[in-house]
């Protein structure tokens, strides 16, 4: 059995990725090996078969044992390692949830119900570095790509609503304990229900204003009760590193674009920060290069893939079904509010949901795994 490094698996990402791969039963083709980067030759976790200490995850001897490596332990870790590993003459197959490989010409982004064919061409090719792609990027195309691959989209924006787990476990904790505080200020108005609304109003805003620099600590204001638009570095001409990957990525994992000796389809828009806690929304508006039928196009997304849930454009359907709340947890990408615009009969709107832990991140380092095992 091939030995499988993992690193970064207690983590946010890599604990959803353990719980994928046990519920998939991925153990049993792998004879897994656990890495730290803070506690070597303590305890494997119980999927462990004869490696049963933990590994130093920076020790490039250890890692070199190893055939496939994945890791969920982030970008200044993979900066580190990847390149000493590879230096070292390590020609393994490297999977990684960071993003610092992506836009590398040597690394395939992994979406594979989207990019099987990128995948195996890269494979043919002696590619080994494999990485997930960006959170948004993944759960967009897992619900609109029946309209890439069918070449209709001439451009599309996006305007996200992505949850505080984007940022890592630390984020989803403050958004809970920044809502307890305000809860907790407007307590005794909410019990008394004659109290004015304009007041609880007052206090909430006083509330959020006054937050403690420990319960900002991690997004800088207020999440809870807020929302705040921008997200990732800024690049500097006006788009934010978020809103740059929705183009760049999009076209890397269609195999398209100028490396691809094709035009890029423009993905572009707005990315924001909500109060949400694992789950990114994005509306759509998509221009078609031709003007088709609502009911065509919904067939194409609907048949796109296995996981794609279309969600009849009703108010019921879409406030039950096209929400964090309904898709946290699940691997169902629903997609709602698909109708023609008033712009033409070429533009088309639509909501998609996706729980940013599995599609967005651990579940196609998984499915890349599989591939490379049953290579
Ligand atoms: N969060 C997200 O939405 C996404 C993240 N990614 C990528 O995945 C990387 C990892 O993200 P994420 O999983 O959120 O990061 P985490 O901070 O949850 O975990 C990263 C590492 O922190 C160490 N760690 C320290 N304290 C703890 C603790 N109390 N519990 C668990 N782990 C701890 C662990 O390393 P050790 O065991 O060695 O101590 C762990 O592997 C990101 O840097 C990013 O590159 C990709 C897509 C989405
Ligand atoms: N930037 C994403 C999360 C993430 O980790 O993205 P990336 O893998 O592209 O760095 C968010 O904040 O929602």
């Amino acid at each position: 059995m091939k030995l499988v490094g993992l690193v970064g698996w207690r983590g946010m990402v890599g604990s959803v990725l353990m719980q994928r791969m046990q519920e998939e039963g991925d153990f049993a083709h792998i004879e897994p090996v656990f890495f730290t980067t803070s506690n070597t030759g303590g305890a494997a976790p119980a999927m462990a078969k004869n490696e049963t200490t933990l590994k130093d995850a920076t020790n490039i001897d250890e890692l070199k044992r190893c055939e496939i490596i994945i890791s969920c332990q982030g970008g200044d870790y993979t900066s580190d390692v990847f390149p000493k590993l590879r230096a070292a003459g390590w020609n393994g197959y490297w999977i990684d949830a960071a993003s610092t490989l992506r836009m590398e010409k040597d690394a395939v982004i992994v979406l594979d119900p989207v990019n099987l064919n990128v995948i195996k061409d890269a494979m043919a090719k002696g590619v080994k570095n494999f990485v997930g792609g960006n959170c948004t990027v993944s759960c967009m195309l897992m619900g609109l790509g029946g309209l890439f691959k069918h070449d209709l989209v001439d451009w599309m924006t996006s305007m996200t609503y992505q949850a505080a787990s984007g940022g890592g476990a630390q984020h989803m904790r403050e958004l809970l304990t920044q809502f307890g505080t305000i809860n907790a200020s407007v307590k005794s108005l909410l019990d008394n229900p004659a109290a004015a609304i304009l007041e609880i109003d007052r206090q909430v805003l006083a509330t959020q204003h006054g937050l403690s620099a420990e319960e900002t600590k991690q997004f800088g204001v207020p999440l809870a009760g807020n929302l705040i638009p921008w997200i990732d570095k800024d690049l500097g001409n006006g788009q934010s590193k978020e809103e740059w990957k929705g183009g760049a990525e999009t076209n890397k994992i269609l195999g398209r674009g100028l490396d691809f000796g094709s035009q890029p389809i423009p993905v572009d828009g707005l990315c924001v920060r909500i109060g949400a806690m694992r789950c990114h929304s994005q509306a759509l508006t998509i221009k078609l290069k031709k003007d088709v039928p609502l009911d065509e196009i919904n067939d194409i997304i609907a048949n796109d893939n296995q996981w794609v849930k279309l969600v009849p454009n009703t108010r019921e359907a879409s406030a039950r079904d096209l929400t964090p709340a309904a898709v946290t947890g699940s691997l169902t990408i629903p997609v709602g509010r698909v109708r023609k615009m008033a712009m033409g009969g070429e533009y088309i709107s639509a909501f998609t949901v996706g729980d940013q832990l599995l599609w967005g991140a651990a579940e196609p380092l998984r499915r890349m795994l599989r591939i490379v095992l049953d290579k």
